[in-house]
């Protein structure tokens, strides 16, 4: 049975290559060129949806400044995603287009609007992925000290869909007429103000612009109980990490008990596993790349720390290397913490987690080609999993590395579909 494919672009709209001897060569990742060369790629492959990261700070947690970051373009620069979300749609015309707006950060109104927008340009191809943004960083670029609760996030988050889809909805059927004879556009009969007033938001309504016919596709990757609650009563599709089938079923597993727990049917969420494919030419080259993957460089303790620093609002630098890991919580991504942390047993030492997850294959499957179709086919059969995203940069050399080989291997193994059948997103995902 075919599962569903799409890429995840954890860069985001940000540098793309940089390290890659060919970094630079021919392309310049400031301009939408190449996200619209990776995208004809994808959509090529008869991949369902490219959906692009974004965050809004430089991170300068780690060891009290943006040295490492800066130094090695690890989430700064990044441009806004939403202007590139046009480009991505006049290059192609059946692949989901999902760009990431904070919840947090963003008026439910200028969304809806926004989201609207792009959806009548889109025809039914555009996902919006939903996150509650967990750096303090962040936050003192809206106004604040620091990030408001974990929790109080999302109960935030769940007004701020309820008032995009209520604007959605503020335009019943039919209410656009276009009698030229009569002389009315609009039946005012049919277009209402929603008139919120909850705990969060303030919104009168109605919509100024058309809702779009189809309502773009919710996207969501929250990983605390929290977040997946969150995820039950509004996601169409979940974006989780987990590298082994067990794990990849429990997460889902949980999600679908948050959907059900929410009224909704267990079947309306897609739950996307990302995973890193490494396609190697033989046996030796699968043990060279993972020995370079497993040795603990400086400059690989220095990406793992900046990584988890930001993520978490905790700088790593001041934990002792050698010392076990003291416990402790974040008010930012804790999902992503407690992933960090189960890496290696209870009271190993911060060099030890370290060791173990570059070690560890983690999200990467090394491997010849048809040794990855194979074991993204154990994966998903093992997990119920409805499809996997690739991550990486859209660096053109790597677009093609991956799929070049990939794509005939994941036909051949049955697992990826030879075409996209529908037009829209959400016709794309109900189709297998
Ligand atoms: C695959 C994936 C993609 C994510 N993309 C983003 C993103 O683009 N921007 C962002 O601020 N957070 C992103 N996150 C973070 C999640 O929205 C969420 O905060 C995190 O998984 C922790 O879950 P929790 O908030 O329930 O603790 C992503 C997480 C995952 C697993």
């Amino acid at each position: 049975m075919t599962v569903h494919f799409g890429w995840f672009l954890g860069a985001g709209f940000g540098v793309q290559g940089w390290g890659d001897p060919t970094y630079g060569v021919g392309y310049d990742w400031t301009q939408p060129a190449i996200y619209q060369d990776a995208v004809r790629a994808f959509e090529g492959a008869a991949f369902d949806l490219l959906v692009i990261e974004d965050g809004v700070a430089v991170p300068d947690t780690y060891r009290g400044t943006a040295e490492v970051n800066l130094a090695a373009a690890r989430f700064v620069p990044k441009h806004d995603p939403l202007p590139l979300v046009p480009y991505l749609l006049g290059a192609t015309s059946r692949i989901g287009i999902v760009p990431t707006l904070s919840a947090s950060f963003w008026e439910p109104y200028t969304a809806a609007r926004l989201l609207a927008t792009l959806q009548h340009f889109a025809h039914g191809r555009l996902g919006f992925n939903v996150v509650t943004s967990g750096s303090d960083l962040a936050a003192q670029n809206y106004g604040l000290d620091k990030q408001v609760e974990h929790d109080l996030r999302y109960d935030r988050a769940d007004e701020w869909v309820d008032v995009v889809r209520a604007l959605w909805r503020s335009w019943e059927p039919g209410a656009v007429l276009e009698d030229t004879v009569g002389g009315v556009y609009a039946d005012f009969r049919k277009v209402h103000t929603i008139d919120h007033e909850g705990r969060f938001f303030r919104v009168r309504g109605p919509l100024n612009t058309l809702p779009p016919e189809e309502e773009p596709v919710m996207v969501q990757a929250g990983a605390s109980g929290r977040g997946q609650a969150f995820a039950g009563r509004h996601s169409d599709v979940v974006l989780a990490l987990a590298s082994t089938p067990e794990r990849m079923k429990a997460h889902r597993d949980q999600v679908r008990q948050a959907a059900a727990d929410a009224g909704r049917a267990p079947d309306s969420i897609t739950v996307l596993f990302v995973v890193n494919p490494i396609p190697t030419a033989n046996a030796e080259e699968t043990a060279s790349v993972r020995a370079a993957r497993a040795e603990l460089t400086q400059a690989a303790i220095d990406e793992q720390l900046q990584s988890i620093s930001y993520l978490t609002n905790v700088d790593f630098a001041r934990f002792d290397l050698d010392a076990p890991l003291p416990s402790f919580e974040t008010n930012s991504n804790r999902g992503t913490l407690e992933n960090f942390v189960k890496s290696a047993p209870a009271g190993s030492t911060l060099r030890e987690v370290l060791a173990a997850r570059a070690k560890a294959d983690g999200l990467a499957i090394v491997g010849t080609p048809t040794e990855v179709a194979d074991r993204l086919g154990e994966l998903a059969e093992g997990s119920g999993a409805d499809g996997f995203l690739f991550t990486g940069q859209v660096h053109p050399a790597h677009v093609h590395r991956t799929l070049d080989p990939l794509v005939p291997a994941l036909r051949d193994a049955g697992l990826l579909k030879r075409e996209l059948t529908s037009t829209t997103l959400r016709g794309n995902l109900a189709a297998r």
